[in-house]
């Protein structure tokens, strides 16, 4: 047998091995604590991760109304224990020996606002709960859902270089629900089944930040045209203001995003656990640009960051959008590092 055929059937099998080893509930305790779990994002994302068969522990914290929230989700018979916590006074013990914890603690935009308007706010409390992180769970993956993502992830980062447990490996900006709406706005358009598509979105995660490379999509749809994929990539880039706009002042997304952040938090314990080729975008440590932070494609291992892919073959329309977001993402990854350094 060829030694290559030998190796794709050794990836089979580890596949189904990993498959039985989850589907029986006899994974490794995974502790996963959502920060902001009383939120709009946050209860939804409490309900999918007490779904998850790869969680054991699930810890719920928000300064108020989580206890009522984990009594709630506590009644689902899956596997998950839960604990909610509420108030400064239990941020420790929410955190402590968290393998993963997930960030959608924050406020919103409403119809008029950028992200980068919730920056004075948000950034405060990212700092806090980024140094409790430090104090309580140095080695636990953190997944940012917080806005603006562009600056609060190089936020966390200056946090724990301060702390001194800075690993870049482990800190990812969740930029999946730009991939989750790349892909259903590029389903319906090409008509092609949406559970099939895949399209990588790159850069950031406001406005031009957002880059989705339709020229990448697959199943590849020849039948598009230049106007369609200036109109699928506006869209994408603009689906959160459609959602704040849509809400008239009651919130941005938060059943969809609550989607993409247990879709991520799943790809990041399935890396933990050792399932390989686990590869999801997300905004990181980079690079594969001149920028300290980009997000593209990742490989998720045991150590977090395993690889960061490269940007792969643009068109000449992904090309102009790559040079024209570098102005926005620097002065928002700038913004972010300036404020830890100050505060
Ligand atoms: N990354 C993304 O793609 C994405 C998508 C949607 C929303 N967001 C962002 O997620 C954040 C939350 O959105 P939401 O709709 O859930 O808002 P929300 O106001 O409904 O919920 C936020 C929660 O955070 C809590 N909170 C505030 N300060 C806290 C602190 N110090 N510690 C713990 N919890 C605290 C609040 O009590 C509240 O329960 C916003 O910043 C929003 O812009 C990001
Ligand atoms: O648009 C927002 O403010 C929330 C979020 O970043 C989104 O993309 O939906």
């Amino acid at each position: 047998m060829r030694p290559s055929m030998l190796r794709s059937m050794e990836s089979v099998l580890r596949r189904a091995a990993d498959a039985r080893y989850f589907s029986s509930g006899a994974g490794p305790e995974r502790k996963v604590a959502i920060l902001g779990a009383a939120g709009g994002i946050g209860q939804p994302l409490s309900l999918l991760m007490k779904l998850n068969p790869l969680v054991s522990q699930l810890s719920l914290y928000d300064i108020a109304g989580t206890p009522g929230v984990a009594a709630d989700v506590s009644h689902i018979n899956t596997a998950a224990q839960v604990a909610g916590f509420a108030g400064e006074d239990q941020l420790g013990e929410a955190l402590k020996d968290s393998d993963i914890v997930i960030i959608p603690a924050g406020v919103p935009r409403k119809p008029g606002m950028t992200r980068d308007d919730l920056f004075n706010i948000n950034a405060g409390i990212v700092k806090s709960l980024c140094t409790a992180i430090a104090k309580h769970c140095p080695h636990a993956l953190v997944n940012m859902i917080s806005n603006p993502v562009n600056s609060t992830v190089p936020i966390a980062a200056e946090v724990f270089k301060k702390m001194g447990t800075y690993d870049e490996k482990k800190l990812f900006g969740v930029t999946m629900l730009d991939v989750v709406r790349a892909k259903t706005f590029y389903a319906a358009k090409a008509g092609v089944p949406v559970a099939d598509v895949n399209v990588p979105v790159v850069g950031g995660h406001a406005g031009i930040t957002i880059l989705p490379l339709f020229s990448q999509a697959t199943p590849s749809a020849n039948s598009l045209s230049h106007e369609d994929i200036k109109a699928l990539t506006k869209r994408t880039q603009d689906g959160g203001t459609e959602v704040v706009e849509a809400k008239a002042g009651k919130g941005s997304a938060t059943l969809s995003m609550a989607y993409a952040g247990a879709v991520f938090a799943d790809a990041c314990l399935k890396g933990l656990n050792g399932v390989p080729d686990v590869v999801e975008c997300s905004f990181v440590q980079s690079n594969i640009t001149e920028l300290p932070f980009f997000a593209s494609k990742v490989r998720l291992g045991k150590n977090g960051v395993e690889d960061i892919h490269g940007l792969g073959p643009l068109s000449d329309f992904e090309k102009q959008g790559l040079e024209s977001l570098k102005e926005e993402l620097k002065a928002s990854i700038e913004k972010g590092i300036k404020f830890a350094k100050e505060n």
